[in-house]
């Protein structure tokens, strides 16, 4: 695979009163440029932290990772950060959310957030508050926002966590509108084995205490995805039995 991201033996001990928890070890993770990586795993065994790591967020750590062969040893905008609750502030408008510290006032600001209203489909929400939104709405606003800050990598954690089935799909396939538009690159954190296996080029399996990745599986399946076929649910038995340590060793590409 390509250089464009590379985890290299990445590891995190938490230190507190209560003693060390080792949370990742020998993570180590290739990603090519406009690929869709989903990471799965059970609770707790590192997923956030890994894509905060990958962020930039938090830099004491063992191991490195580089962006373009640009070390990372802090945030920056081309490496955008969805959380699972959106983050708006609520006392701006749908389109002084995106624009954030940027100036609606300057014309290719307002034609990029304009251009990113309609990728994001809230076209008449411009004016509107982020408790005018629902859910979606609102998440889509939080994408337009990292996306006008045109960053090499989107990190996704759990982005859709929070919303309800019909909102979560209709949320994947505009995501995937948006991945083959701007062909961004996705790493992307879910508990949702269906979900994993709808989006991603990739599934990074972690297994946890401490979190390292168990197996990364190619999805083949051309996209649209159909959920219910054949391959796409033997897809999902393979996650599902990788997390369950009920596989065989050749049907994952483990690294
Ligand atoms: N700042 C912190 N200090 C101490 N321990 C932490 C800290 N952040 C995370 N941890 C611990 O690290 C482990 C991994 O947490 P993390 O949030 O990365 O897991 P996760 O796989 O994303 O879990 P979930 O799917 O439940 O969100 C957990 O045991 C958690 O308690």
């Amino acid at each position: 695979m390509g250089d464009f991201l590379s985890i290299q033996e990445v590891g995190k001990t938490f230190v507190s009163n209560e003693g060390h928890t080792r949370v990742l070890e020998h993570v180590n993770l290739e990603m090519a440029k406009g690929e869709f990586i989903s990471i799965i795993g059970p609770s707790g065994c590192g997923k956030s932290t890994l894509l905060k790591i990958v962020a930039g967020l938090d830099t004491d750590i063992e191991g490195r990772v580089l962006l373009e062969g640009q070390l990372v040893d802090r945030p920056s905008k081309t490496r955008g950060f969805i959380f699972q609750e959106h983050r708006l502030f609520p006392w701006l408008t749908v389109e002084e959310n995106i624009a954030a510290d940027l100036s609606l006032a300057d014309a290719q600001v307002k034609q990029k957030v304009n251009e990113l209203i309609r990728l994001v489909k809230l076209e008449g929400f411009q004016r509107s508050y982020p408790k005018e939104l629902s859910g979606g709405m609102s998440q889509r606003v939080a994408i337009a926002r990292s996306l006008l800050r045109n960053p090499k990598v989107l990190l996704l954690d759990e982005p859709f966590g929070a919303l309800d089935a019909f909102t979560r799909t209709h949320m994947q396939d505009a995501l995937l509108d948006i991945w083959r538009h701007n062909e961004t690159t996705m790493l992307f954190v879910t508990h949702d084995i269906d979900e994993a296996v709808f989006l991603a080029t990739r599934i990074v399996v972690l297994e946890p205490r401490p979190g390292r990745i168990k197996g990364v599986l190619h999805v083949d399946l051309p996209y649209p995805r159909d959920r219910l076929s054949p391959s796409f649910q033997e897809l999902r038995q393979l996650v599902l039995r990788t997390l369950n340590n009920d596989y065989k060793e050749e049907e994952c590409w483990s690294i």
